[in-house]
Parts: C-alpha cells; structure tokens; sequence
C-alpha cells in the first residue's frame, strides 16, 4: 500500500486525485494539501472532492512531513516549483502533472530528478501516451512529405496555452523528424502568411466552456490526410493515470520519469 499526498487539493485536478485515490485499492490518501491560508483548510476531503465524508481533513505542507511516501502535484508552475523544493527537502518522490512551465523552471525540475524520483507528464492518460507510440509511427512513414498540425482545445479556465500535451505531441513528431521544436513550431497565423513552409508543425489552440481536453494532429498531403484524435471527457482520466503513477514510484530509483515508463510504453 502506498501512502500518497496530493498538493492543490481544492482544484479541478486535485478534487479529481482524492476521487482516484478512493478508487485504487494499491493507494491510501494520507496527505491532502490546500495552500497556506486556503478557505479549504481543514476540510474533509471528500467534502472538498463532493463525494461524501473520508475521515481525513485537508492541511499545508508545514502540517507534516512522513506523513505519506509519494506525492502528486496539479498545481500552477510556481507553486509547483515550490512543492517540488518541499519534496526534495523530504526526499520524497512526486508526480508533476502540472503544464505552462518555463524553460528555468523545466531546468529546475530536471535538478531534482537527480535528488528524488519525479514523474514528469503533460497528460497522464491511456490514451494520449498511447497516441504519442502511434504519432511516432506516423511521423516516419509520412512526415517528411505532410503538412502536420496539431490543435488542441480545453476548457475556459485554462491558463496555459498551448496545452502542455499539444507541446509533447509536438515535440515527439520533431523527434522522430530530428527537427528542431522550437525553429519548426509556428502558434497561430494571421493576416499575409504567404504559403505554408513545409518544415513547419502548426498548433491552434481553443479555449470554450466545460471541454476536458481534446488534441488532434494532422499529417496532410495532397489527396490525402491523417488525423488522429483523443478526447478526454472526465478529468478522472488523468487522475487515475496520476495515482497510478505514484503507487509506480514509490521504490523507483533517484531519475526523471514519464507516464511512458510507467504504463510500459518504452521500447
Ligand atoms: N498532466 C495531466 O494529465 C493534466 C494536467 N493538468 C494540469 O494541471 C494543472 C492544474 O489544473 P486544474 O486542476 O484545472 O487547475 P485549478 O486552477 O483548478 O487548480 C489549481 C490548484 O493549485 C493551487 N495553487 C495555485 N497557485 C498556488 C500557489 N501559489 N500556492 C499553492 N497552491 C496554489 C490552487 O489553490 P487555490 O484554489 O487556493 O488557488 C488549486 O488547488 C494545470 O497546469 C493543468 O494544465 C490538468 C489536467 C490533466
Ligand atoms: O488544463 C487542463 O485541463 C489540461 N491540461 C493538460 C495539458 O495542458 O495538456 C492535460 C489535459 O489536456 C487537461
């Protein structure tokens, strides 16, 4: 049984982890943590995640250090930086599904993998890791002569754009191109764009209503194209990913992770 702790429980994603937790019968929720000063503080846990009374409250970081093995964070980047300090402090493992981090701070969190284990991912579910195996497969067999995009859309709360996952999608088609991210990327076109450079990989980026999280990308040629889809349509998707993960952890060595080490995706 692994004692997890979850940072940020108030949020979308944190109210989804205490659901998962109850869920995984390999995890135990010992640890609920709400920032410093939080209206949250001191609330039961299910009563923060709506699905009825646990019989353990919600504290900060300063209420505690042993008490659970691995962490979760789906936070902000700055707050997670700051959870991330606090685990290398405990020398405890996490799990940062948070996105929107800087090129520094992405830095930062490569540091510490080499104080704690992390687990490192943009989306923590089935489908979307199992999309990148098939993006890869893609990429080498019509990469070179396709027009590719990538477009993402998400909910109206969404502060970073574009979605962390759009980023990776896009980063495992460079790749396996051996082009460079951050020369090929264009985010957004408007007005005389002329025509499209080849070695270009688009991204377009929706923000509207309640939408979970839904990414294509598209490999277009003339007269043909491929798009490949996933659709998230409950956050309990990632949250499970995300538990699952931690109980994974728990005796892993001091190295930086992804969800593709965790569900046995490497080759
Ligand atoms: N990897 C994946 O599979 C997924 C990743 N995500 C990512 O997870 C992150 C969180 O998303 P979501 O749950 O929707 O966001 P929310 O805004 O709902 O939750 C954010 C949480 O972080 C806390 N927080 C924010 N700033 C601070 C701070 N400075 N100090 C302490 N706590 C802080 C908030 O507390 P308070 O309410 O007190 O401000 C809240 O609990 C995003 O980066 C998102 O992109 C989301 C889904 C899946
Ligand atoms: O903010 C979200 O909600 C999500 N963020 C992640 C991202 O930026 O890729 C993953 C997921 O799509 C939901």
């Amino acid at each position: 049984m692994t004692k997890i702790g979850i940072f940020g429980s108030n949020g979308r994603m944190g109210r989804a982890l205490i659901e998962a937790a109850q869920d995984n019968s390999d995890v135990q929720l010992t640890h609920a943590l709400v920032r410093d000063g939080s209206a949250f503080t001191g609330m039961d846990v299910g009563e923060v995640a709506g699905i009825g009374k646990l019989g353990l409250v919600t504290s900060t970081a300063q209420q505690g250090t042993e008490l659970a093995d691995v962490y979760i964070d789906f936070t902000l980047p700055d707050a997670s930086i700051q959870n991330l300090h606090w685990c290398v402090e405990n020398k405890k493992p996490i799990v940062i599904g948070t996105t929107g981090f800087s090129k520094a701070q992405l830095a930062e969190i490569d540091k510490a993998s080499s104080q704690i284990p992390v687990v490192f991912a943009a989306n923590m579910s089935v489908g979307v890791n199992l999309l990148m195996k098939l993006l890869e497969t893609t990429a080498k067999v019509m990469g070179e002569y396709t027009d590719i995009e990538i477009w993402e859309a998400h909910h109206r709360f969404k502060k970073d754009a574009p979605s962390g996952t759009a980023l990776a999608l896009g980063q495992v088609i460079a790749d396996t191109l051996g082009r460079d991210l951050e020369k090929s990327a264009i985010y957004g076109r408007e007005g005389d764009t002329g025509e499209r450079d080849p070695n270009t990989i688009g991204f377009a980026t929706i923000r509207a209503g309640d939408i979970v999280g839904e990414h294509t990308a598209m490999f277009a040629d003339i007269g043909e194209r491929i798009e490949i889809t996933h659709k998230a349509s409950s956050r309990l998707t990632f949250a499970k990913g995300a538990v699952r993960a931690a109980h994974w952890l728990a005796n892993k060595e001091v190295a930086k992770y992804d969800m593709q080490d965790v569900l046995g995706l490497k080759d």
